[in-house]
Formats: C-alpha cells, structure tokens, sequence
C-alpha cells in the first residue's frame, strides 16, 4: 500500500471540506484518521510545523531535549514573568506534523481510573474509565521485551494489562541501567508499592513504563506514522502542513439568541492568506495553548479581553482561556560511582560517539539510543513525607473545601481535589539514565543518574489570552505557578524524598561515594533553599490543560460533553485543552483517548 504525503496549496486554497482540523498533532491527526474512515466524507487538516517525514530528529528515540527551542520543532512558548522572581519560563510544545508526540519522551502513562470518573462527576456524561480505557485498548499495541532483555533486566513484563494489537506501538526500552534497576529496588524498600495495574486503572507505585517505540525499526511511533502515513488510499484525507490558521471564519449571527456558525478558517501559507471551507465544522485541534488563542482570534471569548485586543465579539463565552493546569517537574543528579561500566543517554554525546551509538541501534538493538524514561513512582503524599509535615498540608487542604473564596466551578473541582490528595498520587518521581540538571554542568569524563521530583495535581490555576488581533503576536501564558502555596510545599516534599532515594540502599552503592550531589548541590539545605531551588531550576513537564474546559457553562465551561463549543452550531475542541481537571499522568495517551472518544460522539457511535 502507498504512503500518504502531505498536499499541495492547489489541493486546499478555495476548496470546500466536510471537516477541517485545526492542528496536526496527537489528537488531531487520530481524529482526522477516524473520521476519514468514511469515504463519503472529506477531512483537511491544517498543521502549522513542516511535516518531517522520516527526520531522523524525530524518529530515533532516546533524543530528550534535543528540538528545544529549535524553531523547526517547537514553538518555545514564553510565559508571562512567574512571581517575585519575575522569572520567564520557556514551554516546549511540538511544532510538526504529528505536534508533540513527534518530540516528546515517549513515555506511555495512563492515569488512575478515579480521576477520569471526576470528569464526569464534574458534569461531563460518558468522560469515564470504562470510555477512556476502551479507546486506549483499540490503540495500544504493545510488544513483550525480547529474551535477550529479560534476561538483562530479570523483569518479566509478561502480566501487563495492555492492549496489544493496535496501532501505537509500545514497547519497553531495550537497555535498562543499572542504576535505574537499583533505584526501582530502593522505592520498594523505602515503602513505595509495586503500581497494581499500571495500565489499567491503578498506576499509584513504582512501575517501569513502556514507551512509543515500533519494534521493527526501533524508531518513534507517533500520530504521523500512525495515524497519517499508512493511508495512502485515502483520498478524502488531506493534511496541508506550513499551514497556519489564524482564525475561524463566521457567519454574521441575525441575533444574540442564534448559534454562531463557522463556514471555514483563514490561514497563512509561505505569507500568503488564503481560506478554505468547511462543510459541516471547524475542529480545533491545536492544543491546550493555541486553540483557545484561534477562538480568541475568532471573536470567541471573554469581552474585556476581546475588547482590549480589539477583535470584535461575536460570541461571549467567559471560559475561554481560563483554568490552565500545568504540571512541573525539578531534578537532582548525581554522581555515578567509577566502578559503574555501564552506558547512560550522555555516552552518545559528540558526533563520533552519536555515530557509533546510531550504528548499535541499526546492528544489534543496543547503545544508548535504546535508553528510556521508564522508571516512574507515584506516590501519596503520606508516603514521602514525615508525618507532621503530611498532616501540616493535609490540614492546608481541607481551607479548599466549600469555600465561599472561590467560583462555582472551581470549587466543584477543588472539593474533588482537596479530597483526593489523601489518597491519590500527586507526587512523581522519575528517573533519567543520564545527567539532567541545572544549574551546574556535569564534568567531562564522569557518568551521571538524574532523580526527578514532578507535581502533578497543583491547585493554582492559570490563563492563556491574546494581547492583540495580529495572530503572529504571542498570546499572555501565566499559568501563575506558585500562586497557591500548597503547590510549592507538596513539590517540597517531593524533591526531598528525591534526594532520600539517591542517599539509600542499594541505589547509594552504585552512586559516587560519598555521594557527589551536582543539583541542586549540597548548599541547598533547609526547605526555604529547596523552594528557591524549585522557583529557579524548576520547569514544565509539558502538559498543560484545561484552558477551554469540557464542564457545564455556568462552571465555567467552554465545551460541552460532545466538545461542542457552547453557542456555536459547528466548532469543537479535541485535544487537551478540554480535560477539566488535571490527572497523576503524562498526557499523551490521554490526548488519543479524548480523540479516539471524540471520533465516536462525531460519527453518531459514542454510546459503550
Ligand atoms: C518535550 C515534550 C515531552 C513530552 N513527553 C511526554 C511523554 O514522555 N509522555 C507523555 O505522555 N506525554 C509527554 N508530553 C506531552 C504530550 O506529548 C502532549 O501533552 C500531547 O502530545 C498533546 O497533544 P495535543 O493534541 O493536545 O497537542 P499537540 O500534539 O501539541 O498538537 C497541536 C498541533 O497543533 C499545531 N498548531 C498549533 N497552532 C496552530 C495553528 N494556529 N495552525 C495550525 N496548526 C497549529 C501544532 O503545531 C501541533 O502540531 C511531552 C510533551 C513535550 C512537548
């Protein structure tokens, strides 16, 4: 069967579609491919990134970090200046056919089972497990390591509840260090449970992920060869990269009272302006930080900062760009002892090195390219914590719950929160097989292991809105990190069990010893230095959501339960700008999940 290539402008300029998606990356083009299913009807999706086909950049795995602030993958979104500090954070987002799953990590999470059930407590019928789990089945395609890697790693991933014949495929990293084997045996010994089900509804514990890997090649599989590559017969799919869309076009309402409805987008290709049509609806699919900047440019918003921009209104909608959640995450690392002969992600720095690792990969499976982020633990706060500080923040929780302070909306989702963070996870840790840190640099002939502290269920909530009409211009990010300072003691706490891994047994038998701390560093002592260190060195884990909400409107909602935004005849969101409420998770399978769910509401077929 033929590959699919990218169109030409010719394809698009003036041509009307059924659907057009807005956005080319991980729930877009899973979309797009769904709905394409149908011959009878006709997808454009408009991606703004090059398309990158088989860029070695984004097919080899194991690069982390390699595309930041490259233009050619990542927008390198600034945020407004955080806190006293005034410190400007740099948010890494995929800018290519394929978004963020073509430079992502890799690493395939799924959240626990009750968090997902929140989305539907929180008003959104059918935004359940049960759905979630369903559509991720029909997805996961997961491959057992071969013998040569279980006898590597005497980890035998054999009971995993995983689909396993679907088109992602997964797989778990050929090499595991030995660092990261210690590591995993020092949480057990420090308490942290075994993940019960990591892929199945209870992945709170230590587990060892896979990540999105074909196992024929060895190289990246993401939403591009997944979902856009193998349907070369598809003539009614369209995907025209380069291709950026700066607003959706409307119809003139008669009144307040009529829905408004969009007839296409307008979009820029090699600086010209072009519009094409859509038949039945504009589909936004851009992401959590530029789908609600095009509703904005659309005239879809709240009015005082559509008003301050000076786009005209042509719909109130008060949601729109609020309710931004973010995830952060902050290293430690440290010193591998002299006796540790093994390899780690730095062995392949410099180009002859990168070269011959290239070339292990090609031969025999092996090298540093075969490396992952795999070793994950979720933990309970209690788990981490020394009792009393436990019982401090616990405490600080509780002035969350029905508290006349706070809208109806997100008290609705703080009453969840302040609730569940006795018994969820919203600590990570998260080992990296290499060195990863700021601000001191490693030393040239010394190996290193990285020990990451995430916070993933923060309290603080931030907002994403235009600063003009010019849709070139840079929308405001603030995700106001920080802002409730709950969020800056549980990260605390965090990082501390972070360096208490890193001083146990048996991890410490194979650190430098006494043990070399390079960051934060052994001048970063009390909590008061540790919160500084997290407000300076502390970053994005890349997973913003909520910024135009799926929850009822008078809470605040931009998205109906069937994505429909609220008073137009035609216009969705499906990526993770819908998800209400943030989850103990990585975000990429839960991007498939809202657009494989999506798919179904749109064909008629949501029903389990
Ligand atoms: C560096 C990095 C590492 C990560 N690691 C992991 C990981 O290991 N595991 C995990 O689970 N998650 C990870 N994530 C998060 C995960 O990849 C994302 O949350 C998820 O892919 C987002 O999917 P999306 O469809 O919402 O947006 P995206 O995949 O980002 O897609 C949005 C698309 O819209 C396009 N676009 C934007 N504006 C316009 C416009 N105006 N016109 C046309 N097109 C436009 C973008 O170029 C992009 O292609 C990582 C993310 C990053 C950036």
């Amino acid at each position: 069967m033929s590959e699919k290539s990218s169109a030409d402008i010719s394809d698009v300029q003036g041509r009307e579609f059924d659907y057009v998606i807005v956005g080319g990356g991980t729930s877009g083009l899973c979309l797009a491919s769904r709905l394409a299913e149908d011959p009878n009807i006709t997808v454009l999706v408009l991606e703004a990134g090059s398309d990158h086909l088989k860029d070695d950049n984004i097919l080899v795995p194991a690069q982390f970090g390699s595309h930041f602030s490259n233009p050619k993958y990542d927008w390198a979104i600034k945020t407004t200046p955080q806190g006293q500090e005034g410190r400007v954070y740099t948010w890494t987002r995929g800018k290519a056919l394929g978004g963020s799953s073509a430079i992502n990590f890799l690493c395939w999470n799924k959240p626990p089972r009750e968090e997902i059930d929140h989305w539907e407590q929180l008003g959104n019928d059918g935004w359940n497990w049960e759905r979630y789990q369903k559509s991720l089945r029909k997805l996961e395609g997961y491959h057992l390591p071969t013998e040569r890697s279980i006898a590597l790693h005497k980890l035998n991933f054999d009971d995993l509840d995983i689909g396993k014949d679907g088109p992602i495929k997964l797989l778990h990293p050929a090499t595991i260090t030995q660092p990261e084997l210690k590591a995993y045996e020092t949480w057990l010994k420090l308490g942290i449970p075994e993940a019960a089900a990591p892929m199945s509804g209870d992945p709170k514990g230590a587990l060892f992920m896979p990540i999105t890997v074909d196992p024929t090649t060895y190289t990246r599989s993401y939403a591009t060869n997944v979902f856009f590559l193998p349907h070369g017969d598809r003539n009614n799919l369209t995907v025209l990269t380069s291709a950026y869309v700066n607003k959706i076009l409307t119809r003139q309402r008669e009144s307040p009272e009529e829905q408004l409805t969009a007839t296409g987008v307008e979009f820029t290709h090699g600086d010209i302006v072009h519009t094409v049509q859509a038949r039945k609806e504009v589909i936004l699919c851009a992401g959590a930080l530029k789908s609600p900047q095009i509703l904005e440019l659309s005239g879809i918003g709240r009015k005082e900062v559509l008003n301050a921009a000076g786009i005209p209104v042509q719909l109130e909608l008060d949601g729109v760009g609020e309710n931004l959640q973010e995830h952060q995450f902050v290293t430690t690392t440290y010193e591998l002892a002299e006796s540790y002969e093994g390899i780690t992600i730095d062995s392949r720095r410099g180009e002859a090195n990168h070269e011959e690792h290239l070339r292990k990969l090609r031969e025999s499976r092996e090298g540093a390219f075969t490396l992952g982020i795999t070793g994950f633990a979720f933990t309970r706060l209690e788990a981490i914590s020394s009792p009393d500080r436990a019982k401090e923040i616990l405490a600080l929780a509780k002035q969350y719950e029905n508290n006349s302070k706070y809208s109806e909306g997100l008290q609705a989702q703080y009453n969840i929160q302040a609730a569940r963070l006795k018994d969820a996870a919203p600590c990570e840790i998260i080992l990296y097989p290499g060195f990863f840190g700021f601000p001191n640099p490693p030393q040239p002939g010394k190996k290193y292991f990285t020990i990451m502290a995430a916070l993933n269920h923060n309290f603080s909530r931030g907002t994403i809105h235009v600063k003009s009409s010019n849709p070139a211009d840079s929308a405001d990010v603030d995700p106001r990190y920080y802002e409730e300072d709950i969020d800056l003691q549980i990260f605390v706490e965090t990082l501390k069990f972070a360096r208490k891994v890193a001083e146990s047994a048996p991890l410490n038998e194979i650190l430098a010893s006494p043990l070399k701390e390079v960051n934060p560093g052994p001048d970063v002592k009390t909590d008061e230095d540790l919160r500084e260190y997290i407000k300076k060195y502390g970053g994005t884990t890349f997973h913003t959501i909520g910024t135009l909400s799926m929850l009822p409107q008078d809470k605040g909602g931009v998205v109906d339960k069937d994505l429909k935004v609220y008073g137009t005849a035609n216009i969705r969101v499906v990526d993770l700008s819908i998800a209400p409420l943030h989850i103990a998770a990585h975000t990429m399978a839960t991007a498939y999940a809202i657009a494989e769910q999506a798919a179904d509401i749109i064909k008629g077929k949501s029903k389990l």
